[in-house]
């Protein structure tokens, strides 16, 4: 740990930063390239936009240190940004992507999950759902630039976008490892996996809890590309204007024909999976489970 201004900074936070800094320069370089002119960023302490209405496209970069991992705060100010995009006719799409440096997103934060009251966990879930029933059905185009590790809600996030760039990185692993915490992905992360790689190989993931490396990733269809660390974001905005050159109207009642009944699954009963998830997490067995994996990962840091 460091110490900075009075607060205790973690070293890794620290080290990450050196991507903010990369971040403003590129800032430089988006100016000079024409962006910065009359264009501004906006976003959230979480959530930064960097809108290109030229290009009718959003970069959306989650960053929210150390790990992006889905806290109820990050989740809401994503809601608000995913809402505010959806309803402005200048985009056509997005990219979401990371800030920070080696993680895309650690799934939900685990301190939301432990150790807190009933009311909370349906708080929290009821956000969770929010946040994937806006972005699955988002009417914008969403690609996916995976710029680090994405495990479990991470790569749920993935899987309610469009198309997935990977970098090719041996830290940016991919999948759905909850049954490796002792937990359960929930149907609809389910459902989002059989959509996505088939049936077969969605169910051996999700009980072996597998963390794909980029290759694995690209072999069972789970991303659509893996490319080197510093061309995801080219990547996937030379995807995005592939996809922008069909014409919305078609794209997007095919993407809500393809989509809409996986997603009114949800939709029709979300209480009662708030009220399934709440009885769930609030098991002893479960909160043990998941001090223990949260111990084991700060013991780690
Ligand atoms: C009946 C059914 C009904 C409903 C469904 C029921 C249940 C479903 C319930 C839950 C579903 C959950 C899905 C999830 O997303 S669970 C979260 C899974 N995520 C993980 O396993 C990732 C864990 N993290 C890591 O593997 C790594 O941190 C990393 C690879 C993302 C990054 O590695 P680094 O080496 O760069 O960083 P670390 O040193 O490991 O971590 C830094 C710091 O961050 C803390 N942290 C990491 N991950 C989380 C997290 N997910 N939540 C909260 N905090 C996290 C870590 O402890 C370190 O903290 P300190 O700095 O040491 O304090």
């Amino acid at each position: 740990m460091a110490l900075m201004a009075g607060l205790r900074v973690p070293a890794r936070a620290l080290l990450r930063s050196g991507c903010w800094l990369r971040g403003a320069a590129l800032a430089g370089a988006e100016a000079a390239a024409g962006l910065g002119a009359g264009v501004r960023r906006f976003g959230s302490q979480r959530v930064l936009v960097e809108p290109d209405p030229a290009a009718g496209v959003a970069v959306v970069k989650l960053k929210s240190p150390p790990v992006n991992s889905l806290s109820l705060e990050l989740l809401t100010e994503l809601v608000i940004s995913l809402e505010k995009l959806d309803n402005d006719k200048t985009f056509r799409g997005i990219v979401l992507t990371s800030d920070l440096c080696g993680v895309f997103s650690a799934g939900l934060d685990l301190t939301e999950l432990c150790g807190r009251s009933p009311a909370h966990y349906a708080e929290y879930w009821r956000a969770l759902q929010e946040l994937w029933l806006r972005l699955y059905l988002s009417g914008l185009v969403s690609v996916a630039a995976v710029n680090g590790a994405s495990p479990a809600g991470g790569c749920l996030l993935c899987l309610s976008c469009d198309y997935r760039v990977l970098a090719d990185s041996p830290s940016c692993v991919i999948g759905p490892n909850e049954t490796r915490l002792g937990i359960v992905a929930p149907f609809w992360f389910k459902d989002c996996m059989v959509n996505t790689v088939g049936h077969r190989a969605a169910e051996q993931a999700l009980q072996l809890g597998t963390l794909f490396p980029p290759a694995e990733a690209l072999r069972v269809g789970l991303v659509d590309q893996v490319v080197p660390e510093d061309q995801v974001q080219s990547t996937a905005l030379a995807a995005m204007a592939r996809w922008l050159a069909i014409p919305d109207h078609a794209r997007q009642l095919t993407k809500s024909m393809m989509r809409k009944p996986t997603a009114d699954r949800l939709a029709k009963h979300r209480e009662a999976d708030v009220q399934s998830f709440v009885s769930f997490v609030s098991r002893d067995s479960i909160q043990k489970a998941l001090q223990t994996y949260l111990e084991k990962l700060k013991q780690k840091g």
